[in-house]
Formats: C-alpha cells, structure tokens, sequence
C-alpha cells in the first residue's frame, strides 16, 4: 500500500499583493515543479507548527499561519499526499532562499503560467478564484 505524508505548505503574500512561489530543483522529488514553500508534517506534530518550523529551516524567517486555505488529497505514482495549504504572513525576517532553484512573487493573475505540483492544481486554482 502507498504511504500517505501529510504536507503542509504555506501560501504568503506579501504587501503588493503576490504569492511567494517556489521552484522545486532537479535533485527534489517532483523536479522542476513549482510548490509554495513547506514540507512533512512529523509524527504527532500540530500542523501550524510544522509549518513555523519548516518555513523557518527553508527560509530562514519567521511567520504566522493566519487561515487554512485548501486541503487536498492528491496520489502520486510513488506516495499519496495530504496537502495542507495555510495561508502565513511573514513576522520576522524575509524569506531567503536555501533549498529551491528559485523564489519569486507572483500576482495571483499569474500562478497558473508556472508548471505546478500536481497536487498545488486545486490550492492554486482557488488563490486564481480569489480575484
Ligand atoms: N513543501 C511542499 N511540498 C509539496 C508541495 N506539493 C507537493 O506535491 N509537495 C510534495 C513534495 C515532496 O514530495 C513532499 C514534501 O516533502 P518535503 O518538503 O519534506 O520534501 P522532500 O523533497 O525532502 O521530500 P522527499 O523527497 O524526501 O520525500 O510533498 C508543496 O506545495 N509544498
């Protein structure tokens, strides 16, 4: 049976309106796909704080998870994934890069131009929807 990781991922805006999106490398699973910033939640570990901390070992900054946007489930050939987009604001610091190809901003017009994460289609479909 395919394991099932629980993903939480965080959707930050930042003051002109644009989503912080970031680019997946070649050597990731799911390479050169975009995805907002994130990871596996551990074992027994609230799903706001697994964000904090992953967001702050990827990014080196600080945020504060504000709403739970979209949840999905999502199977991939290899594993089924429960992804979990919260939407953040950044409190401390700005995000810097450390593990992607890249990060940028995007206005929400503009999300469905990148090559997204199979199971980002629906969270990204909704961030569209909000205009
Ligand atoms: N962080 C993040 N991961 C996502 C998104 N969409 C999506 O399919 N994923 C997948 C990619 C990874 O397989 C998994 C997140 O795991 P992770 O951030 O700990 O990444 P990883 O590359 O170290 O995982 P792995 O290859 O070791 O399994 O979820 C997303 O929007 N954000």
């Amino acid at each position: 049976m395919k394991k099932t990781a629980k993903v939480v991922a965080a959707i930050i805006e930042n003051e002109n309106e644009e989503i912080l999106c970031a680019l997946r490398s070649p050597e990731m699973s799911l390479p050169n796909l975009w995805e907002f910033p994130g990871g596996k939640v551990e074992e027994g570990e609230d799903i706001y704080a697994a964000l904090a901390r992953e967001i702050e070992e990827e990014m080196h900054c600080k945020i504060e998870t504000e709403e739970l946007f979209n949840e999905n489930v999502h199977e991939y050939e290899a594993f089924i994934i429960n992804l979990i987009a919260i939407k953040c604001k950044v409190v401390e610091g700005t995000p810097v890069n450390s593990e992607h190809s890249k990060l940028i901003w995007l206005k929400r017009e503009n999300l469905n131009s990148l090559k997204w994460a199979p199971a980002d289609i629906p969270a990204v479909e909704q961030l569209v929807n909000e205009l």
